[in-house]
This record gives structure tokens, C-alpha cells and sequence, in this order.
């Protein structure tokens, strides 16, 4: 029979989920290092577009924590911003640039989000490459996020020129996820093994 693929969705939210918070605090910040010293590497051994902009997040729920980045004295040049939900109701969010934890406050679902400046503002449109959390990944590229569609709606309206990069622990690495017309698939996926390729089935 066939499976509709929101219900498996959510069965497959709460396993990885599940799964995600076997790994201990200490576990998941050693990962974290790791893998922003991949990210720093890759990002230092390629040319990229000018402004040098990465859409990055703030971690939640046991997500891989990338703000050590900021910190990073060899990309002191990069712009990084963060999504903040503008709307809940319409599933909207917007990236600001941010620098700083002064420049954070606790927003919708209990999240860090950049202060509203329209000064910082910064369109997804102009990154050179976008750092996409979630809690599954294929080696394809299909993603899993919490369900809202925030992500979606932003990947739906990228040009080809933005590389789009799922970040993700080992473990949330699976062979098949439900996917529907909508969902947007990576181009790279990084964990802590290194920073791969999504092949194109
Ligand atoms: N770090 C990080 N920031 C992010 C996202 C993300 O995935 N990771 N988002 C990417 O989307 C947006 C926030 N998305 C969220 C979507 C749903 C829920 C949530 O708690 N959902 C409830 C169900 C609520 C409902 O259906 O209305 C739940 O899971 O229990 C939280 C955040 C913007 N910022
Ligand atoms: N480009 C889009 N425009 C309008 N609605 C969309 C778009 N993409 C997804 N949606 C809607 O958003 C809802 C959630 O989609 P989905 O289950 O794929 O979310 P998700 O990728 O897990 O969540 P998120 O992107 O917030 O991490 C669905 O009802 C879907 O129809």
C-alpha cells in the first residue's frame, strides 16, 4: 500500500530526532569542532562570489552548532547571517547579518535570531553559500526539516550559483527519506566525516 509521504514524514521526524539526542553533549561538541574545521578548510581552499556571505543558523534541538565559526580569524572577510521568522503564520523567514552573540535575541520556537535591522538585512539570493540544518539527509540530497517549510521556501526561490549545504552529524545520514515535489535538494552534505558531493540518481 502506498505510504503518504507527510504522515511517514512525521514518524521519521520523531526517530531521527530520537536518534540525534543519543549523542551526548560532549560527543556532539567535539563533532562540532570537526566540522567547522572542515567548513573552514573548504571555505579557504575555493574561490567564491563576491559579497564572501554564508546563510548560517543557530543551533536547536541537538543541531550541529557552527557559531565558532565567527570566531575564526581566517574569515574575518565573511558576512554571516541568520535566519529570523518574520511570519509564522506564512512560514516566512529572513536572513540578517549578525556577528556577535549582543546581536541575538530569543525568538519564535525558543531560537537565537539576528536582530530585525533592515540596515543587516540580506538576501539568500546573494549568498555565496547556504548552510542548511535538518534532522536526516540522503547521500541524494533529500532533506528532512521539522516540518514548517521555512527552508523550503527559501531553497525554492535560490539561483543555481548558491550552493546549498546540508550540515549533519553521521549518524542522521540515511539511505531513503520520503520526498515530495517540493523539497529542494542539496548540492553538498556536511558532517563529520568531510564535506561531500550529493550524487544525482
Ligand atoms: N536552527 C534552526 N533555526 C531555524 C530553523 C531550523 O530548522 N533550525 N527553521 C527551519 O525551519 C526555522 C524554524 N522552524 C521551526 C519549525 C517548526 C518548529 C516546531 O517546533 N514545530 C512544532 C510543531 C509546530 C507546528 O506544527 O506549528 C514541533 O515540531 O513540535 C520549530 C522551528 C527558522 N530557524
Ligand atoms: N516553496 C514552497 N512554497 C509554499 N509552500 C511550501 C513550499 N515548500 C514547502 N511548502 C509547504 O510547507 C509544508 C512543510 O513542508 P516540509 O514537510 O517539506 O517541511 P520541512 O522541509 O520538513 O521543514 P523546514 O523547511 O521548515 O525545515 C508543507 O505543507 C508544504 O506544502
Amino acid at each position: 500500500m502506498a505510504v503518504n509521504p507527510r504522515e511517514d514524514k512525521q514518524r521519521w521526524r520523531s526517530q531521527m530526532l530520537r536518534l540525534r539526542q543519543t549523542l551526548t553533549v560532549p560527543e556532539r561538541q567535539y563533532k562540532d569542532e570537526q566540522i567547522c574545521g572542515i567548513l573552514e578548510s573548504f571555505l579557504l581552499s575555493r574561490s567564491w562570489p563576491v559579497p564572501h556571505s554564508i546563510g548560517l543558523y543557530r543551533s536547536m534541538r541537538g543541531e550541529v552548532n557552527l557559531f565558532s565559526l565567527l570566531e575564526r580569524p581566517s574569515l574575518a572577510k565573511w558576512i554571516f547571517a541568520f535566519p529570523a521568522v518574520e511570519s509564522e503564520e506564512n512560514r516566512q523567514m529572513r536572513f540578517y547579518r549578525a556577528a556577535k552573540e549582543e546581536d541575538f535575541q530569543t525568538g519564535h520556537y525558543g531560537i537565537r535570531e539576528p536582530l530585525r535591522n533592515e540596515q543587516n538585512a540580506v538576501e539568500p539570493q546573494n549568498f555565496a553559500l547556504l548552510l542548511v540544518p535538518g534532522l536526516a539527509f540522503t547521500e541524494s540530497g533529500v532533506r528532512l526539516g521539522y516540518g514548517g517549510g521555512y527552508y523550503d521556501r527559501v531553497l525554492a526561490v535560490l539561483p543555481p550559483s548558491v550552493l546549498k549545504i546540508g550540515v549533519l552529524y553521521a549518524v542522521q545520514r540515511v539511505a531513503d527519506l520520503p520526498a515530495e515535489a517540493h523539497d529542494v535538494r542539496m548540492d553538498m552534505l556536511l558532517d563529520e566525516n568531510g564535506v561531500v558531493s550529493c550524487c544525482m540518481p
